[in-house]
């Protein structure tokens, strides 16, 4: 069971605010994240991790104390067996990819444990080459190699898949979750995309002004288009009909198609033109007052 209690004054662009979490995460669980910009979910990362220093509280991990504000404790972000990835790979340029994922290991003679983590990845034949060659979808993978070789018991990805298309941003998840149940590892997410969530998280949460206002499965929380705010669909665009005031778009997201009208009056999507079937877009919720945007 991993408890957290903490509160941080940060510095929003609509002024100060305090960051309140308290939450429990079962060990083993998928958890999901969501709120709106700048609400605190990064920060809420970087806490767990170490990287950020809370102003209060305490986290307490399968029994050990990671932070406690009264008792004087911070465990350094190494010693806390935490691996975390983000939207941009960061990736080192010059290193090779088995350089990049060796750089993780404490002990570099452990050379058979990346070869089961390239094996495990499917990585192994793009072992020689410089992450400048590959795909994003490859090097983000790299980039989950790297942070899975130093063993880590909590996994925690920022948005972590969303710049890529729809196919590889399908198989990263599966691959991801894989690897969730492969190592045993509790996996907190940040993601806006609904399909995302659906699919990977056994629980998710709703952060908004500094708080957790929902929390729940997503079957139950986000059953209703009512819900959707702040989360986006990415899909493929299988479909553009014309109709009376705007356009319906089908879209392909995991496995649902949604279908989502486009009021040609408030629609945003800059130059319909650009977008053709086949292509991944970003629809951002509800529906009601929707934007598209291709990926
Ligand atoms: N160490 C810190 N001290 C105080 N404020 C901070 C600190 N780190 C970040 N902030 C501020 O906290 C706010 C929340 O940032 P954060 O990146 O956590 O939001 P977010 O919910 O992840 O947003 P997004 O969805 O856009 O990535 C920002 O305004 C940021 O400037």
């Amino acid at each position: 069971m991993i408890d957290i209690q903490l509160s941080k004054y940060i510095h929003t662009s609509e002024g100060n605010q305090m960051l309140t979490i308290e939450m429990q995460i079962e060990t083993g669980s998928v958890v999901a994240l969501y709120g709106s910009s700048g609400v605190g979910k990064t920060t809420l990362l970087r806490m767990l991790a170490g990287l950020t220093k809370p102003d209060d509280g305490h986290i307490e991990v399968n029994g050990q104390i990671w932070f406690d504000k009264k008792k004087g404790i911070h465990v350094s972000p190494q010693k806390r067996g935490v691996g975390m990835v983000f939207q941009e790979y960061a990736l080192f340029p010059n290193m090779t990819v088995r350089q990049n994922i060796e750089y993780g290991l404490a002990d570099h003679r452990d050379k058979r444990w990346v070869d089961e983590l390239l094996e495990l990845t499917d990585l192994t034949q793009l072992a020689a080459r410089k992450p400048g060659t590959l795909s994003g979808g490859q090097q983000q993978r790299v980039a989950l190699c790297r942070t899975l070789v130093c063993k880590p018991s909590l996994l925690l990805l920022d948005e972590a898949f969303s710049s890529l298309d729809q196919a590889t941003r399908t198989r990263l998840q599966d691959e991801t979750l894989r690897l969730h149940r492969h190592f045993s590892l509790t996996t907190i997410l940040v993601s806006h995309d609904i399909e995302e969530i659906r699919k990977m998280a056994d629980v998710v949460i709703k952060i908004e002004q500094g708080k957790i206002i929902k929390k729940g499965r997503p079957a139950d929380l986000l059953s209703s288009p009512k819900q959707y705010h702040h989360l986006e669909l990415k899909g493929i665009l299988t479909k553009i009909e014309i109709v009376e005031g705007g356009s319906i778009l089908t879209i392909y997201a995991s496995d649902s198609t949604h279908r989502i009208f486009q009021d040609s009056g408030a629609s945003t999507l800059q130059n319909p033109t650009q977008c053709k079937v086949g292509d991944t877009i970003v629809i951002t919720l509800p529906y009601e007052s929707s934007s598209v945007r291709k990926l």
